[in-house]
């Protein structure tokens, strides 16, 4: 059995990569497959079976539960869909990052799993971060950008660290930021179809705090923050506090978006029309995916600002679904910041990430944290090193549902 791991960048466009592998197009050391059956294991292909279901009304992808793939936790999805791939008895599997999204229970079983798996199914495993490639791959092989030439991986490639090109722009919008708190939960449970999955939950987070959200797969972190963002109509009737107002009583969910900048590794799935990087970037001041409405001309400005702290500015007329996909999960960044919203929710914002990019993120989290006044959420299986948020909210399963935890 032949096996690759292959370290790449976000230069490289990984979809073509991967659409050369599996139309046996590829050329250099991975030609070897030219002749064999491969399937994708990743996040295009996931975000690919939940638009089909969406589209048709249909299942996919049965588990022992008969419900549609998004109603999934992402850590659920990647577990059902590593069944249905190997039930395809293919002759190898990309895994494309196969480790994001898991907690750290699940990125050790799936260690071995995959080790087991490498005695009768190739693997070629692309890999964002050197430390995230599976240890008994022999073959190495680092990519930095799209002429496909693979370079063999003798010493760690060298990481440029991250300085912002500019200062962080100031913000145009003015929020009243005289908040008691700005999200407080008082005694909060979630069911859905009779399973708890959060329980009695309190939480009270205060203004410039920088909070991390942890807890295994499935136990609730993004089912907290949709009640937060307004995406979940579980809210209503339960004592939850945001920006001071309970909800239910007279705002609007805009009104709430507003002050809220949301990132989520899922956002990119939600936008389908074809907008430019600028585009992408100004519709955070209207709290829409993609842009509808016209910009004013100090608003273009900020969005420019930003694109140079990112250094994309030569790609700011380029259309957003030709980006990488790192190169589109930093524009999702940026447009959750674009308006320095009071509240700042950042879903698993490094995955996908490679190094370079990902201290690029952690230092613009760094500077915000220090320059504003800014309320940051983030939600990670892993912290990265440069980060130190000031508190954790661990959620611990049970089988009454998660209970809520401060951890010091
Ligand atoms: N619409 C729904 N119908 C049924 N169950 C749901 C629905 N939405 C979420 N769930 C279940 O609620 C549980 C919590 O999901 P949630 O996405 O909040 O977990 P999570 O902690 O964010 O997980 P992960 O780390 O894997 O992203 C999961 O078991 C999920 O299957």
């Amino acid at each position: 059995m032949q096996h690759f791991a292959i370290l790449i960048s976000n230069r490289v466009n990984k979809k073509e990569l991967i659409n050369k592998i599996l139309s046996q197009r590829i050329y250099g050391q991975l030609a070897v497959f030219n002749k064999s059956k491969g399937i994708l294991f990743s996040d295009i292909a996931i975000a690919d079976f939940i638009a089909k279901e969406h589209r048709y009304h249909t299942i996919e992808i049965t588990t022992s539960e008969k419900r549609q793939l998004n109603t999934f936790s992402s850590g659920e999805r990647r577990k059902a869909f590593l069944k249905y791939c190997l039930a395809q008895k293919p002759d190898y599997i990309i895994f494309d990052n196969p480790f994001d999204h898991l907690d750290h229970q699940s990125r050790i079983d799936l260690g071995n799993q995959l080790l087991e798996l490498s005695q009768t199914i190739s693997i070629i495993q692309l890999a964002n971060r050197e430390e995230n490639m599976l240890p008994f791959i022999k073959e190495k092989w680092y990519l930095e950008n799209n002429n496909l030439l693979f370079s063999e991986i003798k010493k760690t490639p060298r990481i440029k660290r991250a300085t912002l090109n500019s200062v962080i722009p100031s913000s145009l919008l003015s929020f009243n930021q005289d908040y008691k708190s700005i999200v407080k939960f008082e005694g909060v449970s979630v069911s859905y179809n009779e399973k708890v999955i959060v329980k009695d939950i309190t939480w009270d987070v205060k203004k410039g705090e920088f909070w991390q959200l942890i807890g295994p797969n499935g136990s609730g972190k993004s089912t907290i923050l949709s009640l937060i963002t307004g995406d979940n109509p579980k809210a209503y009737g339960q004592n939850i506090y945001i920006f001071d107002k309970k909800k239910g009583t007279g705002e609007s969910i805009w009104d709430i978006k507003s002050r809220i900048g949301h990132f989520s590794t899922n956002i990119a799935e939600l936008f389908k029309r074809n907008q430019t990087v600028g585009q992408m970037i100004l519709s955070g001041f209207f709290d829409s995916i993609g842009l509808y409405k016209e910009p004013s001309d100090l608003q273009q400005h900020k969005a420019e600002q930003w694109l140079e702290i990112i250094k994309m500015t030569h790609l700011k007329d380029t259309y957003f679904n030709r980006l990488t996909l790192g190169q589109q999960r930093l524009v999702l960044i940026v447009r959750a910041l674009v308006k320095q919203p009071p509240l700042l929710i950042l879903d698993e914002p490094v995955e996908g990430l490679d190094q370079e990019n990902t201290n690029l993120v952690t230092e613009l989290i760094n500077t915000l944290l220090e320059k504003t006044e800014i309320t940051i959420l983030y939600v990670s299986h892993t912290i990265e090193k440069s980060l130190a948020p000031t508190n954790i909210f661990e959620l611990i399963p049970s089988i009454n549902g998660s209970s809520g935890e401060l951890k010091s």
